[in-house]
């Protein structure tokens, strides 16, 4: 395989903008600005500055997954979905949970809102399979379900891709399997992305940027280890030159 550029680097990393307004979110944005990595827009940002913080992030040129993980029946996340194309974002997830008649609606809410002329591109739909936040102790003694965590994991890519959906959201532990499973080009979007020596908080799958990187994985999402940083622009060049390594 051969090694990555800074550039290239820069564009799968997606740095999740936790914050919890939108002064804070663009200061962040602001200091990320021209190293041409995404943005994500998820709950406690979106619930407190609405949809107009995913126009000024697309107004600064960056590309933004929005992550509100829908998760409800199919007619409303049609409705759900429409309304997110017509906002503009690039790419955004469901819970595959929901089953395929509910990924099937979030796909079709796409094309009616790209129909409607509204909207300017088709973003991506993918499906959160199981958390990173899930152990396999979680998941087969609290939860309930039996087996390993990354046929649970797989199981559910199966179900979107059946869906009509391009992707899913797991662990990088996991890239492998789900690409062996679904086709090298069935998008995966890595969260539980930890620094060697980083602090692990509430992530239970974890690996390092460069090992997702050799891993396969197309995006790797991450936030505490930027957003919580001191200096947030120097820790995104550090995680970026290990990925080129
Ligand atoms: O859909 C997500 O983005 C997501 C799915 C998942 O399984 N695990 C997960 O951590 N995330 C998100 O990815 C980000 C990870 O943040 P850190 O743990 O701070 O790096 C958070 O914004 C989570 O909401």
């Amino acid at each position: 395989m051969a090694a990555l550029t800074l550039n290239e680097a820069a564009s799968r990393v997606m740095v999740a903008l936790d914050k919890p307004d939108a002064a804070a979110a663009l200061t962040l944005a602001d200091q990320l600005h021209g190293k041409g990595c995404w943005v994500k827009v998820g709950m406690e940002l979106f619930y407190a500055a609405g949809p107009s913080i995913v126009r000024e992030l697309k107004s600064r040129g960056f590309r933004v997954f929005l992550d509100l993980k829908m998760h409800d029946i199919p007619n409303t996340v049609r409705g759900g979905a429409r309304s997110i194309t017509r906002l503009g974002v690039d790419l955004f997830n469901v819970h595959a949970a929901g089953g395929i008649a509910m990924m099937s609606a979030a796909a079709e809410g796409v094309r009616e809102g790209v129909a409607s002329g509204d909207a300017e591109h088709a973003p991506i739909v993918i499906a959160v399979t199981q958390l990173t936040s899930t152990s396999q102790d979680v998941l087969n003694n609290e939860i309930g379900i039996a087996g390993q965590v990354e046929d649970a994991v797989v199981r559910y890519a199966r179900l979107a891709r059946q869906a009509g959906l391009q992707g899913v959201v797991a662990s990088p532990l996991e890239v492998a399997e789900i690409k062996a499973a679904c086709g090298s080009d069935f998008i995966t979007v890595t969260p539980g992305i930890r620094p060697r020596g980083a602090d692990v908080g509430d992530q239970s799958r974890i690996m390092t940027p460069r090992d997702a990187v050799i891993a396969g994985t197309d995006y790797l999402v991450i936030g505490r280890p930027i957003n919580a940083a001191t200096n947030p622009a120097e820790a995104l060049d550090n995680i970026l030159k290990e990925m080129t390594e």
